[in-house]
């Protein structure tokens, strides 16, 4: 079997979007808009360069007809770019089942530019097409490559919990307890930029939310980024009462020696690694202890064949994974590894960060019941197609 075309698309969301609340999510760029002089230039929306309102997808196909299909949402024009002028010329001619072998030309020939963030995202989408290929030449569900089914069904958690106002944000709790789940990530709203007043704001919604979820559902806290060191190292005490089972990257992904500096200073564990790339990317964040939990996202880590490495080393330092965002192409990843004790989930909605489009590109993907996935052992490959009932809301690039 030997890859005879790869073709990468740019969908990008043209149909309606959920207007932005002011801090509905602390993030990186908070400290570069403070609260007052110039947040007019992000219309008051500071997270809007961390939106996903562009995903590349994928197609690799073989010479014996089969088509498999990957995606990638960072920079997605870029991407795009990426993969047709330089992943291409290296995969085409292939055989898909030597994987390894085509991962590493793909993360060898970028080494002087795609080791991190965009590169290795561009690789990932191709992997992860190779993998779908992969499976339905064999008739069997990727999982089943990997390691098979290590869970009767995943266990997921509800993530979504923007701040908005705090009544909206217990109704939405509520509502999805309601559902059956028993895990839930909420955001925060401020961070450095807002001062003592933004500490008092993000431990009210804290407190809110365990008022409706209570103590014994889990419930996971969403800086992204928009910490610095000092302020979590204040803040941190503060949250131990409210026991959440982790806090997600309080400061940016390159300071290592701070999440380590978090990690060791109080009970709750630090969580990471969406916005970090590569096998020794992750063996770095585990020799520094800078991480309890581990959070790749196999369309940016460099695939199925990096993350499948990545789950091996974590499972080697008892740091389990789960993965960022959900989604099929990680779904597959932690059915197969038991240090993947459960998943993301992102519930279908109107679209407004963007991690939703997933569910407006493709079909496939599982609902959760009840607080849990499931994957069928006979559906092959990822077990995903292309959907064609959103494509008026897509502008699409060749
Ligand atoms: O789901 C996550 O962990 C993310 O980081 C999503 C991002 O959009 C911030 O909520
Ligand atoms: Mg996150």
């Amino acid at each position: 079997m030997k890859i005879k075309a790869i073709r990468a698309r740019v969908f990008e969301w043209k149909g309606p979007t959920v207007p932005p609340q002011g801090n509905f999510c602390s993030n990186a760029m908070d400290l570069v808009y403070d609260n007052q002089a110039n947040r007019h230039e992000c219309g008051n929306d500071t997270m809007n360069t961390f939106r996903f309102h562009g995903w590349t997808v994928v197609e690799v196909e073989t010479d014996n007809g089969l088509v498999g299909l990957g995606n990638v949402a960072l920079a997605p024009r870029i991407a795009k770019a990426i993969i047709d002028q330089y992943l291409a010329p290296l995969v085409l001619g292939q055989d898909p089942w030597d994987y390894e072998y085509i991962n590493q030309r793909m993360y060898r020939a970028t080494q002087a530019w795609g080791r991190k963030g965009v590169g290795m995202a561009a690789i990932s989408a191709v992997d992860i097409a190779i993998w779908d290929i992969l499976g339905k030449a064999t008739n069997l569900p990727v999982f089943k490559l990997l390691g098979g089914r290590t869970k009767e069904k995943i266990p997921c958690y509800y993530s979504k919990l923007y701040r908005t106002d705090l009544k909206a944000m217990q109704e939405e709790a509520e509502k999805f307890m309601k559902q059956g789940f028993r895990a839930f990530k909420m955001r925060f709203g401020y961070g450095p930029a807002h001062g003592q007043q933004g500490v008092v704001e993000n431990l009210k919604s804290v407190e809110a939310v365990r008022e409706v979820i209570g103590y014994d559902n889990d419930l996971m806290l969403e800086c992204y980024m928009g910490w610095n060191l000092e302020y979590a190292k204040r803040i941190l005490p503060k949250l131990e009462k409210y026991q959440p089972r982790w806090l997600e990257e309080p400061v940016i992904a390159d300071d290592i020696d701070g999440y380590a500096e978090l990690n060791r200073l109080t009970s709750i564990p630090i969580s990471g690694g969406e916005h970090e790339f590569s096998l020794l990317g992750f063996k770095q964040l585990l020799d520094k202890r800078a991480v309890s939990v581990v959070q790749y996202d196999t369309n940016r880590v460099g695939g199925i064949t990096m993350a499948h490495k990545i789950n091996a080393l974590c499972e080697a330092y008892s740091v389990p994974v789960i993965p960022h965002a959900g989604q099929m192409h990680n779904y597959h990843l932690t059915m197969s590894s038991l240090n993947c004790p459960m998943s993301e989930y992102f519930p279908v909605h109107d679209v407004e960060v963007g991690n939703e489009l997933f569910y407006y590109i493709f079909k496939g993907e599982p609902d959760a019941v009840n607080g849990f996935l499931q994957l069928d052992d006979k559906t092959p490959g990822l077990g995903l197609s292309l959907r064609t009932d959103h494509l008026h809301n897509f502008e699409i690039t060749e």
